[in-house]
């Protein structure tokens, strides 16, 4: 049975590739059912990716209506099933200063009930929900809300690359965050917790101008020097060209090794996904995206979304990636979010699956 329904689309495939020919033949329902086929008879063949879905934390944190609690975590578990493996659920930073984080204790606490103890569903405990802090006071109170380090295994550190927008976002120099992140490194350390590492502006600042790719290297060779497994690289304000992510990544990776950086790409300017698939290219397998595209920086202005994860889903697994997401659940809770929201739907690639999907109905 597999094997006839795998030799009818490999006929397919030849004129429009794999993953496009199982999800999008001539009755989408049928190719989103041989797109499993596909998936199982493929996995651990292709290589695979990594996908940082932070849509509940740097997707929300722009938005200036106050999001209830509610949506915010059925998204994370709607998210949970598309086979995402990471999702940034929120941030404790302060919410006199991001007021959309005013329930990270709730969201939280929603994670860890919902998807360690009491689901019982382990497919759900293989996702990791790392959570943003910018200090020791955010890791502690992250800690009391994941119920310790059992629950919480990962949390994000940011810096950035320019003092002006260090003093914006964190209300410190450069400096003084790494020292803020030394603190954070000794209480993640002495609970078994990994720590990520962002740098913000990366290629450009909103109020310096072009970041110079050197400038970030430096910093990023601190931040894993320090004690980051990882280090994401932030195009906070979406400036970023193929040309200049490319230069971004050969000086970044002189100093540090390709599989412990990470590209956090925004669409302000419409690159999102040449810049994705330019550094996909170039070695990088890590990469953080919004669903539907939503997002941007309370500190940035004009940073609109972050690059939408239906739309990395899509290029990544035509280049021949394992990206493990099921595109059609996406862009179903792409399109649930933004009418929860109010909000057009942002993803060219959910809409179009969407729109595959109903023609076929
Ligand atoms: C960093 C701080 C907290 C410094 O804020 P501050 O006011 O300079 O902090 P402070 O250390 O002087 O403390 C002042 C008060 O804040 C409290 N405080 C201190 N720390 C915390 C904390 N963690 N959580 C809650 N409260 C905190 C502290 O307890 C004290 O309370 P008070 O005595 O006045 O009652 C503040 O500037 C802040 O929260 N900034 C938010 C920045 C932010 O969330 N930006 C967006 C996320 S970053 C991003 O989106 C970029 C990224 C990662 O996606 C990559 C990219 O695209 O570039």
């Amino acid at each position: 049975m597999t094997s006839s329904v795998l030799s009818f689309e490999r006929v397919l495939s030849r004129s429009v590739g794999w993953s496009r020919a199982v999800r999008y033949s001539p009755t989408a329902k049928k190719g989103a059912s041989l797109a499993r086929l596909y998936n199982a008879a493929t996995m651990g063949k292709r290589e695979r990716v990594h996908l940082v879905e932070t849509s509940p934390r740097d997707g929300f944190q722009n938005e200036s209506i106050r999001i209830p609690t509610h949506i915010k975590t059925e998204l994370i578990d709607r998210l949970s099933r598309t086979g995402l493996s990471t999702i940034e659920p929120t941030a404790f930073v302060s919410p006199k200063w991001v007021p959309q984080m005013f329930d990270s204790e709730q969201v939280a606490r929603h994670v860890v009930e919902t998807h360690y103890q009491t689901s019982g569903n382990s497919s759900d405990q293989k996702i990791n929900f790392p959570a943003l802090v910018p200090n020791v006071t955010g890791l502690e109170r992250a800690l009391a809300s994941y119920g310790g380090s059992e629950n919480l295994k990962t949390v994000s550190f940011f810096t950035a690359a320019s003092e002006t927008f260090s003093k914006r976002n964190i209300n410190c120099s450069i400096e003084r965050s790494l020292e803020n992140l030394k603190q954070v490194i000794e209480l993640a350390n002495s609970h078994n917790i990994q720590v990520r590492g962002y740098i913000s502006v990366a290629i450009a600042c909103p109020f310096e101008g072009a970041t110079p790719p050197e400038q970030v290297a430096q910093l990023a060779e601190t931040l894993i020097k320090m004690g980051c497994f990882e280090v994401s690289l932030g195009d906070t304000i979406g400036m970023g060209t193929v040309k200049t992510t490319a230069k971004l990544i050969e000086k970044v990776s002189q100093r540090v090794p390709l599989n412990q950086i990470a590209l956090h790409a925004h669409d302000t300017y419409g690159q999102g996904v040449a810049n994705v698939t330019k550094a996909a290219e170039l070695g990088i397998r890590t990469f953080d995206s919004s669903l539907g595209g939503i997002g941007g920086c309370p500190y940035s202005k004009g940073a609109s979304g972050n690059v939408a994860t239906e739309d990395l889903v899509y290029v990544l697994e035509d280049m021949g990636f394992d990206t493990g997401v099921d595109l059609e659940l996406l862009a179903e809770t792409g399109d649930w979010v933004s009418e929860a929201l109010d909000m057009p739907y942002g993803s060219k690639a959910g809409r179009a699956v969407l729109s595959q999907l109903s023609l076929a109905i």
